[in-house]
């Protein structure tokens, strides 16, 4: 049987005050130990469902149950096991990192544990600065502090608003190791993500947000497989003048003056590589030579765009 969900949302809402409709009647059910990445670009709703969660925005309508508790009414336990790594820092500027970081798990009412500490600082590489004061520390270190602060007070249900946005290249390697390890030591995670690419590396599952809308959940495999296509191109040996009546089943054209056969299909079936296999076949039977094979799988990416239609998508 499945395990009963984390956080359970149903039918969340949030209306701003002027009227802005940041969430609108999203439901979500999260399930334990899973990695769920919300895609969606600037103004989606993101940071508003992660507030709703966290007690940071009161929601308009809807009711958000996590850890069998509801947090209209009980959020008290439920909180304590939630920990929410934000996109900014905003307070403890003065204070060195190892007392920041202490501070954090005694908010959440447990008692010191030096050693944990040590080994959540030494785990993102913070152990030899933790006397230097936040201020002093490099944009990157400053956001090593905001995950070993929601670290410290051992959370089950770990927020990431977008752990990685403008963090360079090394880094962004960085921080998904740490998110890996956070998934090995059976931690939930929701992270929010402008970067298809770390939603498609990252995720089990992956909800697309925009305009305050749910307007997809899957398993990210399926997603993939669901909208995606495969395109592939075949080197001919030599140029084709037409297609031969024996290829004329499969979704090809010929391309760059007769050398290439281009093959576009398995749309939402997930089978465009048998058929190209199946292809490769009929080429070899009907005598004709071919020198490559590149095939591409259309990615999140693709799937996100054709979703929410040009011009809306944040890179
Ligand atoms: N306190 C507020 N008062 C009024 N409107 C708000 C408030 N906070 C957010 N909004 C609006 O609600 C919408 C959703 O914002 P939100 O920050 O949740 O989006 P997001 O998906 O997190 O975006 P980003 O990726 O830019 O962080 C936006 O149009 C934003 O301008």
């Amino acid at each position: 049987m499945e395990s009963p969900p984390i956080l359970e949302l149903e039918r969340l809402t949030k209306v701003y005050p002027g009227g802005l409709k940041a969430l609108d009647d999203v439901s979500l059910s999260i399930r334990p130990g899973e990695i769920f990445a919300l895609l969606g670009p600037n103004g989606a709703g993101k940071t508003t469902l992660i507030g709703a969660v966290c007690g940071l925005v009161r929601p308009s309508s809807g009711r958000m149950v996590a850890f069998g508790h509801d947090l209209a009414t009980d959020w008290r336990k439920a909180r304590a096991r939630i920990g929410l790594v934000p996109q900014e820092l905003s307070t403890d500027m003065f204070e060195p990192v190892i007392r920041a970081v202490s501070y954090s798990r005694g908010l959440f009412g447990l008692a010191p544990d030096p050693a944990r500490i040590e080994e959540i600082l030494r785990s993102l590489s913070l152990w030899d600065k933790r006397d230097e004061r936040i201020m002093a520390l490099s944009g990157g270190m400053k956001r090593r502090v905001l995950i070993a602060k929601a670290l410290a007070h051992e959370p089950d249900l770990l927020f990431l608003d977008e752990p990685t946005a403008g963090v360079d290249v090394e880094l962004r390697k960085g921080m998904w190791a740490i998110i890996d390890q956070m998934r090995a030591r059976g931690v939930t995670i929701i992270l929010t993500t402008h970067y298809i690419e770390e939603a498609e590396l990252m995720a089990d599952r992956v909800g697309i947000i925009n305009r305050g809308k749910l307007l997809m959940v899957d398993e990210k495999e399926a997603m993939m497989a669901r909208l995606g296509r495969t395109e592939a191109h075949i080197a001919l040996a030599s140029p084709l003048a037409a297609l031969p009546q024996a290829l004329s089943r499969f979704p090809v054209e010929l391309e760059e003056g007769g050398t290439s056969l281009c093959y576009r299909g398995g749309d939402g079936t997930g089978k465009g590589k048998a058929e190209v296999a199946e292809l490769t076949k009929a080429l070899v039977a009907e005598g004709i030579d071919f020198t490559g094979i590149e095939t591409r799988e259309s990615s999140l990416e693709d799937i996100f765009v054709s979703l929410l239609g040009d011009g809306e998508v944040a890179a």
